[in-house]
């Protein structure tokens, strides 16, 4: 990561603000009532996990309240780590052993620093199970980035990053942002996908691309700052390639992770 990029626990949702604002409400009978889901705008896959402590409190709203929020997606099969990478990003912990599918859709508010400018990314955290499928396509169209993961232990969820990608195309808007992540890059003895089949299908489908460890946090920093990165780029139409070109995530992410450590399993 750049050491210009820091991250901040801030939140910047003001008391009243109904949390369904940035997207549709979820459909009913989906486990999640608006109400659970003002008072658990975190994801709901973790019993234990608590939403930062302003935001339970409420804040007042900050300088920047009308800045723009930038509406974040993580996307994948079920278990591929979605729930854990976020948590990862928002606490800077793992916790294993206590996995239970998320239920619905929730958010978690973060600002985020890049070039001394604070990002708003608001990141969704979607039930990758396919019953809450066209629950979770009613987000995608107003989405501003989408981080597609899969699970380097599990080519099933490999082989499916391809329907998801055509749901992208079917729903999004198309200059979202999309990042694709091989999760659980820690698991070095268990991994069934090479990074090269990972890189190769980023290629294929012009997109981002990163191995990450929601355990070990390899990279989870990074998928999330290079994001915001590149979605300030495009607020401001500001020009921060080598050249004054224009700033390119996929070129960024790949300088980025090969100065940072490389992943456990020596790929
Ligand atoms: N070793 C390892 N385990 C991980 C990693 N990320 C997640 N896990 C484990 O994988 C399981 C599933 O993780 P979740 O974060 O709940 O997966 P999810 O994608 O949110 O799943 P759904 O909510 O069903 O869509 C849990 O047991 C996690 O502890 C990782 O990077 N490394």
């Amino acid at each position: 990561m750049a050491t210009d990029d820091s991250m901040s626990d801030d939140v910047f949702e003001s008391p009243g603000e109904a949390p369904g604002s940035a997207g549709p409400a979820p459909a009913p009978g989906l486990g999640v009532s608006q109400e659970q889901m003002h008072k658990t705008p975190s994801p709901t896959g973790y019993p234990d996990y608590q939403p930062p402590a302003q935001l339970l409190a409420g804040l007042p709203p900050s300088a920047d309240a009308d800045a723009p929020v930038h509406k974040t997606i993580l996307l994948g099969d079920s278990g591929v780590g979605k729930t854990s990478l976020l948590v990862q990003f928002d606490t800077g912990r793992f916790q294993s052993g206590n996995f239970s599918a998320t239920v619905g859709i929730g958010f978690t508010n973060k600002v985020v620093s890049v070039d001394n400018t604070r990002v708003k990314l608001q990141i969704w955290d979607t039930a990758g199970q396919e019953r809450f499928r066209s629950v979770t396509h009613a987000y995608y169209r107003d989405a501003h980035a989408l981080l597609l993961l899969y699970d380097v232990t599990n080519k099933l969820s490999f082989d499916n990053t391809r329907a998801w990608l055509g749901e992208i195309r079917e729903y999004a808007q198309d200059d979202v942002v999309i990042m694709l992540l091989g999760n659980k890059a820690d698991c070095g003895g268990e991994r069934v996908v090479r990074k090269e089949d990972g890189e190769r299908l980023a290629r294929e489908y012009n997109v981002a691309f990163m191995e990450t460890s929601a355990k070990t946090g390899l990279n989870v920093e990074l998928a999330f700052m290079a994001v915001a990165r590149e979605l300030k780029c495009r607020q401001t139409g500001e020009r921060s390639g080598p050249d004054g070109d224009r700033f390119n995530v996929q070129e960024y992410v790949r300088e980025q992770a090969q100065r940072g450590s490389c992943p456990p399993c020596g790929t």
